[in-house]
């Protein structure tokens, strides 16, 4: 058996576990009440998109959503991790992007059901390269950045999130065994706004990481 390699963590098929409004200026563009616990929710790995592919705009949306996020690479696996010992379960990070379908999930907001359709399609989960832990010594201070046409649409520092990196992974690993591979998005600075047919995306890490993705539109 060929050995697997971290830092392709998106070709294991493990979980990407998403934490929503944890940035107050976010939670507010939305006019959602501040969170006093975790909002989580799941992509499954066939949301993953790797650069040189195109970002689809599901044929059902006509307000796909950009959400720049740090994301959490799982090295070392556990359930019931205590905080202070969550930073040791770290293999690293990747830029990502939370794709949303925001049309929808408007609607499924309104009517009390699950974000799936708005969340979890086929790349709804843009990823950099594999970022080792040694080069983000802190992830509650890093900012990230998001353009749409080389116009900034998103800046902000983790230093902002209402959860830390920490607290995510003790909080989630009491009902969500960890696995190694599995991926953590880690939730999105303000400034959302809606993407088009044929615009680039650009979105980095401060000096640390830099992706680029183009839009296109799922075929009917
Ligand atoms: O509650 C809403 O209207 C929207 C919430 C999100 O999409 C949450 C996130 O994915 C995020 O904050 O990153
Ligand atoms: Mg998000």
């Amino acid at each position: 058996m060929t050995s697997r390699n971290i830092s392709r963590f998106w070709e294991w098929g493990r979980k990407i576990i998403c934490v929503g409004r944890n940035y107050a200026d976010h939670a507010k563009e939305l006019k959602n009440a501040v969170p006093t616990e975790p909002v989580l929710f799941l992509k499954p790995p066939s949301a993953y998109l790797k650069e040189g592919s195109p970002i689809l705009v599901p044929r059902y949306s006509s307000n796909l959503h950009h959400e720049v996020e740090l994301g959490v690479v799982i090295g070392k696996g556990g359930a019931s991790i205590p905080e202070s010992e969550a930073m040791e379960h770290i293999a690293g990070y990747a830029l990502c992007l939370d794709m949303t379908a925001r049309d929808v999930q408007d609607e499924c907001k309104s009517k009390g059901l699950p974000w799936t359709m708005a969340k979890a399609f086929n790349t709804s989960c843009p990823v950099s390269e594999f970022i080792p832990k040694e080069r983000i010594p802190d992830p509650g201070n890093v900012t990230l950045w998001l353009k749409v046409n080389d116009q900034l649409r998103q800046s902000g520092c983790t230093s902002q999130m209402i959860f830390s990196v920490p607290y995510l992974i003790s909080y989630i690993s009491d009902f969500i065994t960890l696995e190694e591979g599995d991926l953590i998005l880690t939730g999105t600075p303000k400034g959302v706004s809606a993407v088009q047919e044929h615009d680039e995306l650009q979105a980095g890490i401060q000096d640390v990481v830099t992706i680029s993705f183009r839009v296109d539109r799922q075929q009917l």
